[in-house]
């Protein structure tokens, strides 16, 4: 059973193609870490499926629906962590958690017992009332990251989950990644912190200017670095 399929997808920007012809698959209860230098088109890649960005070529099919013929139903499989938080500034911290619960038709109830578990963890509960510019950077980062572990959607696109996070968030939102994969999302996270991948990520991707160049076990890429970094 496959969750993401990405068949041939190529995306220009300015008429410069930044992917070129990528194609994966993503197994269920799977976390992937899409690797890569500065500028290697991770960001890129999962606006792409996300739709932010349009594709030029080739097709993404996500939980059996198409991207563009079956949008909607594409787009409420899918929850997004971004890499710098998109917070509406007229609009609470609670009010963004609401947000969530009406655009993905979660229960309340529940939905609301998580929250507050959430916000005790992340120790923002003084914020929950504040507007997004009384808020720091990290503090930002929690709320989007809250936002986006509410549904539970097949498909969680986390780029840099940890930038921004002091340690014990970090650790907190490892932990939960890694309980989503359990209940069966599949994750495709992209990181430069490759010591937070061991017991988290099960396979990885590497992209080097718009091509998947290697992919595999994370097992695998992990024993590579360990050799390369004692030579
Ligand atoms: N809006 C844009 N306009 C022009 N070029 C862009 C735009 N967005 C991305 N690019 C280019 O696309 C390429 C891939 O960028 P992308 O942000 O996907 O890289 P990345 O792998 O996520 O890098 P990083 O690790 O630095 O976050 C880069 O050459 C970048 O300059």
């Amino acid at each position: 059973m496959t969750v993401l399929i990405l068949d041939q997808v190529t995306v220009n920007i300015q008429n410069k193609a930044i992917l070129k012809g990528i194609s994966f698959e993503l197994p269920p209860s799977s976390v992937t870490a899409l690797l890569g230098h500065n500028g290697a088109g991770k960001s890129t890649l999962l606006k792409a499926i996300l739709g932010i960005l349009k594709i030029r070529e080739g097709t993404i099919q996500l939980a059996g629906n198409d991207q563009i013929t079956s949008f909607l139903a594409f787009k409420s499989s899918i929850s997004y962590i971004p890499e710098e938080p998109f917070l509406l500034s007229e609009l609470t911290v609670q009010q963004h958690f609401q947000l969530y619960i009406e655009s993905y038709q979660l229960d309340p109830h529940k939905t609301n017992q998580r929250i507050e578990h959430y916000i005790n963890t992340f120790e923002i509960h003084d914020k929950v009332n504040q507007y997004p510019e009384a808020l720091s950077k990290g503090m930002r980062q929690k709320v989007q990251a809250i936002c986006a572990l509410l549904p539970e959607t097949d498909l969680l696109l986390i780029d840099e989950p940890f930038m921004g996070l002091d340690v014990f968030a970090t650790d907190f939102l490892i932990a939960e990644i890694k309980q989503k994969a359990e209940r069966g999302t599949a994750i495709l996270l992209t990181t430069h912190q490759l010591d937070r991948l061991e017991g988290l990520a099960n396979y990885y991707m590497m992209l080097q200017q718009g091509e998947i160049i290697d992919h595999g076990k994370i097992e695998n890429f992990l024993e590579l670095k360990r050799r390369f970094d004692q030579s």
